[in-house]
């Protein structure tokens, strides 16, 4: 049976997917349905868009960032498109920014709410006086969720109008669907796909209906001959995500050892054990264990047989080189790096690449090292380290500077042999080696630490030695209240639903501290599920470049393994103080506020995962989980049969970088409009702006094909070995937030690790 073949129309949304999907899923045997994206700038002209008509039956006009009225500028060829006569019997359906185009080419207004709805889930009236086939089997009214700043007035002398639907709120009675009186087109407010909104695949079914009755079910006017369907191909291929590596790759040998032991289950054990070990050793730890986070503690140990991978974004470098090679120096490093061309030394390589090229290389490295096996431990061996947040897309790099220091490094990955896993749950403790044997030094650390298993006590300082003082530059208030109120004029005018704003911090220690003694006394104030430690001192003649983090992260982004991929955003804080208990934070995680912004995100990370695979689930809504200083609003969402798709987590990764719960909606706007405007003068006198290690990722892509990255949030880092060490906090600003509960609330983040120096 040939599909109904749709084309769809995105605005560099972050529901995009959500309603692709949803349409993908109203494919049934007998009428199969298929959708071809592009963006609203991908012709500029309307006369190319005509040109592929004849390829579709449909088509969906997406939601997205800005406002119809200022035309081609915020809505692309969208504009043309619903003036075009030659579309008038073709069947579209506009949804939130696609309807609002649609009405505005009818004449009507498009004017900014009094009060915004940002993930508001309201009741949807049916027009009893006109109940259209689009509203086929529907109550007369459904709950939907709600992203609009703007909506559409002055509509009702306007004949071609039919309105369908409303919904009544503070602003008084709003349209929100509405038909095109001689087209069959039409268009919604509210959004369908929203995992809170009801009777959405209804919607599209119905349109689907629409469409079988233009064509008449003329089965014949859907069969294309080869040449169209090449240029359907090619048109497909605009929207280019190809996967990192082909992950049917079969690896040569598959040398590994595990060793297992049964241990305590205290979670203190995993740093009882880095108290052992001399060696350098990078943690990822859980120094609090709950139902679901936290369950593994990993320790992994680089040696010299193990790679460094650097890349330096705003230079287009990545170094490759071995840990701690006795042969390679400093200078030798900075040389190859100011050198033009590619350097191919036995002891360094530096590739020019950009981010892109990088993350296909990560491919390359990796998929002759995966093997199938042991796929119930979350890491055997492989790469460790972190992702800084330019290397999320969207976002760009510093401009290159010149440098007689080593550059700051946007991901550090090191591709590690030797670890020991820790599974608090089981109290079971596991040493691996990608060699063939075990090293002697860790085992000699395991069997001591076995025998004297009775005192787990660490007795770990929770303060820093008070003969030093630390010279603390903080965000100014009156820079915060200048960005926050660009952020609520930016929602107002309809560009981003939410923006996560964030601030950074410099502490300068009147003497260098070392970055374990900070990890330690952090550990011990701050327990999380994702304690991390990173001490990257991969040439031996660097101490003053070293780039260290600490962090105790309660936020997972995620996780994947051969079958699924879990993401966990975090959205909504509230802080613990004497009065609050865990029934209150509920309550107030629960109000409009809090569920909004967490919907926002939520319905972003189905976005994120839709992308990239069909079968997504939201397993976990809204939950509210305590930690030390905050209780906090999360939701889980999964997706399931990876192993059926031609991508792998590595994919997901890349391609949902940076975090939703770290940017706000839509991404990409939202991400540039932080980046060019907003952050750009509120943080400028730290990393000129730049976010740099805050709001990345810190975790691993392990050789048995899993990987685990949890939020650099509430964490900690220093680019020179401990002179100075930065600390970012933030948190998401919709219309609902207020200056002060935002600024109190970035207190409170920014607190949960800068208190060791306090
Ligand atoms: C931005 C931070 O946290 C993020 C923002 C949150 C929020 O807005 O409620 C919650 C968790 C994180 O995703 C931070 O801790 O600095
Ligand atoms: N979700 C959307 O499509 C929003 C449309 C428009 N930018 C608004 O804010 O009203």
């Amino acid at each position: 049976m040939k599909p109904n073949r749709i084309l769809f129309i995105d605005s560099y949304d972050s529901f995009t997917y959500n309603v692709v999907r949803l349409i993908e899923e109203q494919s049934t045997i007998d009428r199969p349905v298929e959708v071809t994206t592009i963006h609203n700038d991908t012709f500029s002209d309307i006369e190319e868009l005509i040109k592929y008509l004849p390829l579709f039956e449909g088509i969906v006009v997406g939601p997205g960032p800005g406002n119809p009225v200022h035309g081609s500028k915020d809505i692309g060829i969208i504009e043309s498109l619903f003036k075009d006569p030659r579309l008038s019997n073709f069947p579209v359906l506009g949804i939130c920014l696609g309807f609002q185009a649609m009405c505005y080419s009818q004449g009507a207004s498009v004017e900014e709410l009094s009060i915004i709805k940002h993930g508001q889930v309201y009741p949807i009236n049916l027009n009893t006086k006109n109940i259209d086939p689009i509203f086929k089997d529907y109550p007369e009214s459904f709950k939907s969720t709600r992203y609009h700043s703007l909506h559409v007035t002055n509509f009702k002398d306007k004949k071609s109008i039919i309105p369908l639907a409303y919904t009544e709120d503070e602003n008084g009675i709003l349209l929100m669907a509405a038909k095109i009186n001689s087209n069959p087109w039409y268009g919604v407010q509210y959004h369908p796909e929203s995992c809170c909104s009801e009777f959405g695949a209804k919607l599209i079914q119905n349109f689907l209906n629409v469409i079988y009755s233009t064509t008449k079910g003329d089965r014949d006017t859907l069969e294309l001959g080869k040449e169209d369907l090449n240029r359907l191909f090619d048109l497909k291929k605009t929207i280019n995500i190809s996967p990192i590596y082909d992950p049917s790759t079969k690896k040569a040998s598959d040398t590994f050892v595990i060793e297992s032991f049964d241990v305590s289950n205290d979670p203190q054990l995993t740093f009882k054990i880095c108290d052992k070990i001399k060696e350098d050793k990078f943690i990822m730890a859980s120094s609090a264990v709950s139902a679901d986070r936290g369950e593994w503690s990993i320790i992994a140990i680089p040696s010299k047989d193990s790679t460094v991978l650097t890349h330096y974004g705003s230079i287009e470098k990545t170094t490759i080189h071995k840990w701690q090679d006795d042969n390679l120096q400093l200078k030798q490093v900075l040389i190859a790096l100011k050198t033009e061309n590619p350097v191919h030394y036995e002891n360094l390589e530096v590739v020019n690449e950009n981010k892109e090229s990088f993350w296909n290389n990560l491919g390359e490295f990796m998929k002759e090292k995966i093997v199938k096996k042991r796929e119930e431990l979350p890491f055997i061996g492989g790469l460790v380290g972190i992702l800084g947040y330019e290397m999320g897309s969207y976002v760009n790099f510093n401009s290159p500077t010149t440098f007689d220091t080593l550059p700051k490094p946007d991901a550090k990955l090191v591709y590690i042999e030797n670890s020991i896993l820790i599974n608090h749950k089981t109290g079971k403790l596991y040493v691996c080696s990608l060699c063939d044997k075990l090293p002697k030094n860790v085992m000699e650390a395991v069997y001591d630490i076995i025998h004297e298993e009775d005192d787990i006590q660490l007795n770990w300082e929770d303060i820093l030695p008070n003969n030093i003082s630390y010279d603390i530059v903080m965000p100014n208030k009156k820079d915060y209240a200048e960005a926050f109120d660009k952020c609520q004029e930016f929602m107002h005018k309809g560009d981003s639903y939410e923006i996560c704003l964030t601030t950074q911090t410099m502490v300068t220690p009147s003497q260098r501290l070392p970055a374990w003694r900070i990890f330690k006394t952090l550990v011990t104030r701050n327990p999380a599920p994702f304690s991390g430690f990173f001490y990257f001192n991969d040439i031996l003649d660097n101490s003053d470049d070293v780039l260290s983090f600490i962090s105790t992260s309660p936020e997972r982004f995620l996780k994947w393994d051969s079958q699924t991929c879990e993401l966990r955003p975090i959205k909504g804080t509230v802080k613990k103080s004497g009065e609050m208990t865990v029934e209150k934070a509920t309550e107030i995680l629960k109000t409009p506020k809090e569920f909004g912004e967490n919907l926002m995100i939520l319905d972003l990370i189905r976005n994120d995962l839709y992308e990239l695979l069909p079968d997504v689930k939201v397993e976990e809504f809204m939950s509210v989980e305590e930690y030390k200083t905050v209780y906090q609003l999360v939701s889980v969402v999964k997706a399931y049969n990876l192993n059926k798709s031609m991508y792998t987590g590595i994919d997901v990764l890349k391609y949902s970088l940076p975090p939703g719960s770290m940017t706000g909606a839509p991404k990409k706007i939202t991400v540039e409009l932080l980046q060019d405007d907003i952050e750009k003068t509120l943080n400028k006198h730290i990393n000129n702006g730049s976010r740099g290690i805050y709001s990345g990722v810190t975790g691993y892509w392990s050789a048995n094909g899993n990987g685990d990255w949890s939020v650099n949030i509430r964490c900690m880092y220093s680019y020179d070995n401990g002179d100075h060490w930065k600390l970012g906090a933030g948190g998401a600003i919709t219309v609902l937030s207020t200056q002060e509960g935002e600024l109190d609330e970035m207190y409170t983040k920014l607190e949960s690790a800068l208190q060791v120096f306090m």
